[in-house]
């Protein structure tokens, strides 16, 4: 079973079915994740992700889903304000995390990942739906010392 919205923030779309996502930053860098299916989405870029499960928090679902996807353990950090529509029923929010520990590898769902600095960012082919989501995470993306970015 799959949580429905019902928090008391307004949404575009009541009842729909909320993916969460995660901003994952490591060294300035934004972690990109390219589908490997379904078919429809597979070769397109995202924030690595999935869906809340009932009497989950948006954070604990993050983490999980991290940890099944990409086999990391992260810390949320914001919500970055806003959802966004990806098809009729979903919706997309968005968190900011941080890598505690381990490396990102493509578990589930992904068959390739990069760490994007800022002008990389228009460098991977994101899923339409969420372009808008990545320019507000482009916002947010810590700033390091040049020699400080992690290979
Ligand atoms: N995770 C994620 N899903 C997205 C994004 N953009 C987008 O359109 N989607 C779509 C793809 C899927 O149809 C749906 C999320 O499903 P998912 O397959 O990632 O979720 P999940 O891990 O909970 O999946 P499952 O248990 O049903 O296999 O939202 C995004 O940025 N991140």
């Amino acid at each position: 079973m799959t949580e429905r919205t019902t928090d008391p923030a307004p949404t575009r779309e009541p009842g729909a079915v909320v993916v969460v996502a995660g901003a994952l930053y490591d060294g300035g860098r934004l972690l990109a994740a390219r589908r490997s299916a379904p078919v429809e989405l597979a070769g397109r870029w995202e924030l690595p992700g999935g869906k809340l499960e009932p009497g989950e928090t948006g954070e604990e679902a993050l983490v999980r889903e991290l940890r099944e996807e990409l086999g990391v353990e992260v810390e949320p950090g914001e919500r970055i304000p806003g959802e966004w529509p990806l098809k009729p029923g979903y919706v997309l929010r968005v968190w900011t995390a941080r890598l505690l520990s381990g490396t990102p590898r493509p578990l589930e769902d992904h068959d390739a990942l990069r760490w994007l600095a800022r002008h990389e960012l228009d460098s991977v082919d994101w899923l339409d739906q969420d372009r808008p989501a990545v320019a507000e995470a482009g916002l947010r993306l810590p700033e390091v010392p040049v020699d400080g970015a992690r290979d």
